[in-house]
């Protein structure tokens, strides 16, 4: 359990996982309307949801077929909890399968933007909204005729039934991801379920999260002592502080210098952290370690797993030199987490944190933030009372700098990345666009060209520069950086990084490329 789990008082609508990409993001809407939310297996009984203040359910989508074998489904008695039920996509079809409608695989192929047309009947989700409105769609198979007692309530222009419901049964469905920003009334449907179908009241805040959050980490940690991976980040430094609000002085905070960081990065966060926290931080020097073993490693996902490896060796020695600890506290983020890798989703890339972690690592880990998305602790960030250029610092990844030196990292590359992520920083700072771009680096592709500099031939590395808006880092557009403060940061990286003889702008989204380049 955790710091979104904890929390049994309040009223809770809770998201049942069939495997779909966006699940957590429900959950998440549902928190965002200030109800208790999470995202729990599908095979949950209606006896463990009965010890909970249960106002409705719902059924997430997910890559299964409803008639294909083993296709998961849920307790029966889920259905004898009185409580209302919405449907999404997969959760749609197994409604449908329940009911003994038809349900025809492969029959339509609707990805991505989709109009949906709402019937003049459509009940209580629809309410309020425009009679055609665009909606998010991913699936291929359909219900093809809603079961006795439901009406349809949406369809699409090719005739695929969208919503159906069956308001006396209290039973919602919809064929669409009402949980993406691109579904426009998604957001609407939502709230509309919660608060006119559940008639829920909306008792939960970021800050009944940490009270929730101390007591439980109070209750498992009991007198033992902790130590804090701390990186001077914004969710460690979240998650550090609601620890610290919990046990006080059995907590410590480790800082890793492994070599791979900004220029400055160690001094200030030295400087000034541990006053900002009201928490002892201990440096460990552990660059000599981390390049070393980094050695001639070129493939990111090994990169990855050797830091991740180190970054625990080092945590060991600092408890065997001040501990026993038996806790790890990690700022890990619900992000981190899928991109690694579940039993349903797919690695994207192991984070450091959770798919780098060595199999032989014996610390059990405190994880506060598992579930939440970076906005959501940001927020929780400035409840704290946490101060503002903390809570609103760009993400910098674990591995650092290692995965922006593309290929085998060595200190030389280190040096160029490290320059130029300098030189770009301080001209976003000097443009005042700190706060509007979301994340901002340089990256060494290890690519070399032909220049003419005082009309002499040059034949040197490129920089890319990375620039991405986002709200948690889960999608990302490129940023919009005016065409002059790019001119300045270009012109600046070739006058004063020698090794540099050309500056390129990523304008990639994600998907399909991802925010690191490894
Ligand atoms: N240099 C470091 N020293 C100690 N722990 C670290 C270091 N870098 C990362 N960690 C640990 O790994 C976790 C994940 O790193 P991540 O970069 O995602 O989070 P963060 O650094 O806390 O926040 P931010 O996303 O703002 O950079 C951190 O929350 C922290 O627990
Ligand atoms: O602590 C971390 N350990 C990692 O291993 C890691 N990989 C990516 N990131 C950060 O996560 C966000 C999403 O990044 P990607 O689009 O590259 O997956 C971006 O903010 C990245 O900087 C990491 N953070
Ligand atoms: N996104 C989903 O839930 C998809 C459900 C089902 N696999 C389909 O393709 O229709
Ligand atoms: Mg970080």
């Amino acid at each position: 359990m955790n710091a979104a789990t904890a929390g049994h008082s309040h009223e809770a609508v809770v998201v049942l996982d069939f495997g779909g990409q966006y699940n957590q993001l429900i959950a998440r809407r549902i928190r965002e309307l200030h109800v208790f939310s999470e995202l729990l297996p599908h095979t949950v009984t209606a006896e463990e949801l009965r010890r909970k203040n249960l106002k409705g359910i719902v059924f997430s989508g997910g890559p299964n077929s409803v008639f294909a074998e083993g296709a998961p489904d849920v307790d029966p008695a889920l259905f004898d909890l009185g409580v209302p039920i919405l449907g999404i996509c997969y959760g749609m079809q197994l409604l449908a399968k329940r009911y003994q409608a038809q349900v025809r695989r492969g029959h339509v192929r609707e990805y991505g933007r989709a109009t949906l047309q709402t019937a003049d009947h459509a009940g209580t989700l629809f309410a309020g909204q425009p009679k055609e409105q665009q909606v998010w769609m991913s699936h291929s198979d359909a219900v093809v005729e809603v079961p006795a007692g439901f009406q349809v309530d949406a369809v699409t222009p090719s005739g695929t039934i969208a919503a159906m419901s069956n308001p006396d049964a209290q039973l919602y469905a919809v064929q669409h991801h009402p949980e993406v920003r691109h579904t426009e009334q998604g957001q609407e449907q939502i709230k509309n379920f919660l608060f006119e179908v559940c008639h829920c009241e909306g008792d939960w805040t970021m800050e009944s999260l940490v009270d929730s959050a101390v007591a439980q980490i109070k209750s498992q940690v009991g007198d033992e002592r902790v130590l804090c991976a701390l990186s001077g980040g914004v969710d460690s430094s979240v998650a550090a502080a609601l620890v610290h609000r919990a046990i006080g002085h059995q907590l410590t905070a480790v800082f890793v210098d492994h070599g791979l960081l900004r220029k400055g990065e160690s001094e200030a966060v030295m400087g000034t952290l541990g006053e900002q926290l009201g928490i002892d931080v201990v440096r460990v020097h552990a660059s000599t370690r981390f390049m070393d073993k980094l050695a001639g490693v070129s493939e990111p996902e090994q990169k990855r797993k050797i830091i991740g490896t180190e970054f625990i060796r080092a945590f060991e020695a600092e408890s065997e030199r001040l501990g026993p600890f038996r806790y790890l506290v990690q700022g890990t983020l619900y992000t981190d987490i899928i991109e690694s890798g579940t039993a349903t989703a797919a690695t994207i890339k192991s984070h450091h944190n959770v798919g780098g972690l060595p199999e032989d690592m014996t610390f059990e880990i405190i994880e506060p933030l598992k579930e939440l998305f970076k906005d959501e602790v940001r927020e929780l960030g400035q409840v704290l009372g946490l101060p503002a250029d903390l809570v609103w610092r760009q993400p910098f990844p674990g591995p650092g700098l290692a995965i922006r030196v593309i290929g085998e990292v060595t200190e030389e590359k280190l040096h160029v990345v490290r320059e130029t992520d300098a030189i770009l920083r301080d001209e976003i700072a000097k443009a005042g666009l700190e706060r509007d771009v979301w994340q901002y680096f340089t990256v060494l592709p290890g690519i070399q060209s032909v220049g003419v500099m005082g009309d002499e031939r040059t034949y040197a590395q490129t920089i890319a520069i990375r620039a991405v808006a986002s709200t948690e880092g889960m999608t990302a557009d490129w940023a919009r950086i005016p065409f002059d403060v790019l001119e300045r940061i270009s012109t600046r990286m070739v006058n004063e990084v020698p090794e540099v003889n050309r500056v390129v702008y990523d304008i990639t989204s994600k998907p399909p490329a991802t925010i690191e380049w490894e």
